[in-house]
């Protein structure tokens, strides 16, 4: 059994992961952990994430002393603020733990990105050079040898799943840069309560526009440059995102369909796409799932893709455990259908 400990765990995509790496057959639930001076340190995690009671009871213990429990770990998952990752990763990297992180820390190896878009300055050029990118469809290779998994966000993941088999395909006209809207529920922007995210000013809006950090971050790793706008909208959890894009001259549906069904195609190991073809993704259909369920169109030069996620789920906690699945050889939805 490997000793996994999650930190941030009284955190919606850390409550998430609770009850995951207690169902998984080879992890060890070992500590639970929020901040030193965390106003819900010592409470059963089940007291503030119901669902849990009788399934996971175990303390929210006070983050003290990083480098003490990082000693008896084995894989550690920051559920943590992006700043809190950045400074936490490195300790428990520096005592030969598994780190996966589902913040921005350690996502985009771009010069200035992390000033620009996040609004400090990176301390750790040598561990975000070393880490990998868990877009697990697509990275495999690279997590199986990772030390450092940067899992990455969750409207990266429904926007990413969706273009990548197509731009790799040379599929897309890349100088009519595909654009992305996405719709989130307020979980994405996590438990602590803020303005924003209250009830009764929740309203269905675009956010972000032009600025939001995801934006470089699809990009960068896709290669190609993308327009991408954000909606809160007035329900919990899951993404939509409806991606139109330009098709290369000469590029059909039956060419697009082929490329789909080629880069998702089932193996040994089952992964976490569904194809759709020319159905719709639906919010409905993921929610409390580890699927990205994608669907596309195609009319003249012009395709529409439409891909569904639970943000939650494939877009932060779902993700990383396919992440660890990966990297241990574990089938990799264990602990996940
Ligand atoms: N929500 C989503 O849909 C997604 C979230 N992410 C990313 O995942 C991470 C977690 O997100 P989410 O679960 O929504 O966040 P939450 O705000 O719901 O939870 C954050 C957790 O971190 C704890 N925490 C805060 N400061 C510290 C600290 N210094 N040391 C240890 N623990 C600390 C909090 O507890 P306390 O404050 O009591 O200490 C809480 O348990 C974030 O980086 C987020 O950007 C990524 C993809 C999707
Ligand atoms: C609705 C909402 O607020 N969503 C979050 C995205 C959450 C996410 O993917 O997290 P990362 O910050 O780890 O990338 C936002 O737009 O900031």
């Amino acid at each position: 059994m490997l000793n996994t400990l999650i930190v941030g765990a009284s955190g919606y995509t850390g409550a998430e992961l609770a009850k995951m790496v207690h169902v998984h057959p080879h992890l060890e639930l070992a500590g639970l952990y929020v901040s030193a001076n965390s106003l819900d340190a010592n409470k059963p995690i089940s007291d503030l994430h119901g669902q849990l009671k009788g399934i996971v009871d175990l303390p929210l213990q006070p983050l003290t002393n990083p480098e003490a429990i990082a000693k008896q770990a084995d894989i550690v998952l920051l559920a943590t603020a992006h700043e809190v990752s950045h400074n936490l990763a490195p300790i428990f990297l520096s005592a030969g733990c598994q780190v996966f992180d589902l913040s921005g820390a350690f996502r985009v190896k771009a010069d200035d990105f992390y000033n620009e878009y996040y609004g400090f300055e990176h301390q750790h050029a040598q561990w975000l050079e070393q880490a990998v990118y868990g877009l697990a469809e697509w990275n495999s290779e690279a997590v199986k040898q990772a030390q450092l998994i940067a899992v990455p966000g969750c409207y990266p993941t429904a926007s990413q799943l969706a273009l990548k088999p197509l731009l790799d395909a040379g599929l897309i006209d890349k100088n009519q840069w595909p654009v992305i809207n996405a719709v989130s529920g307020v979980s994405g922007a996590g438990r602590k309560a803020s303005m924003v995210n209250s009830y009764c000013e929740v309203s269905l809006q675009a956010y972000g526009v032009f600025t939001h950090r995801h934006q470089p971050e699809i990009a960068s790793h896709l290669d190609c440059d993308v327009i991408f706008t954000p909606h809160l909208g007035n329900f919990k959890r899951g993404i939509l995102a409806t991606i139109t894009a330009k098709l290369a001259d000469g590029a059909n549906m039956q060419q697009v369909s082929e490329c789909m069904a080629g880069a998702y195609q089932l193996s040994d190991d089952a992964h976490a796409v569904r194809l759709l073809g020319e159905q719709t993704a639906s919010i409905q259909n993921v929610v409390n799932t580890c699927f990205c369920d994608i669907g596309w169109k195609v009319q003249g030069q012009h395709i529409i893709l439409t891909s569904a996620i639970d943000n939650l789920l494939k877009g932060a906690s779902s993700q990383a455990m396919q992440c660890i699945n990966i990297r241990n050889a574990f089938p990799q939805l264990t602990a996940l259908v």
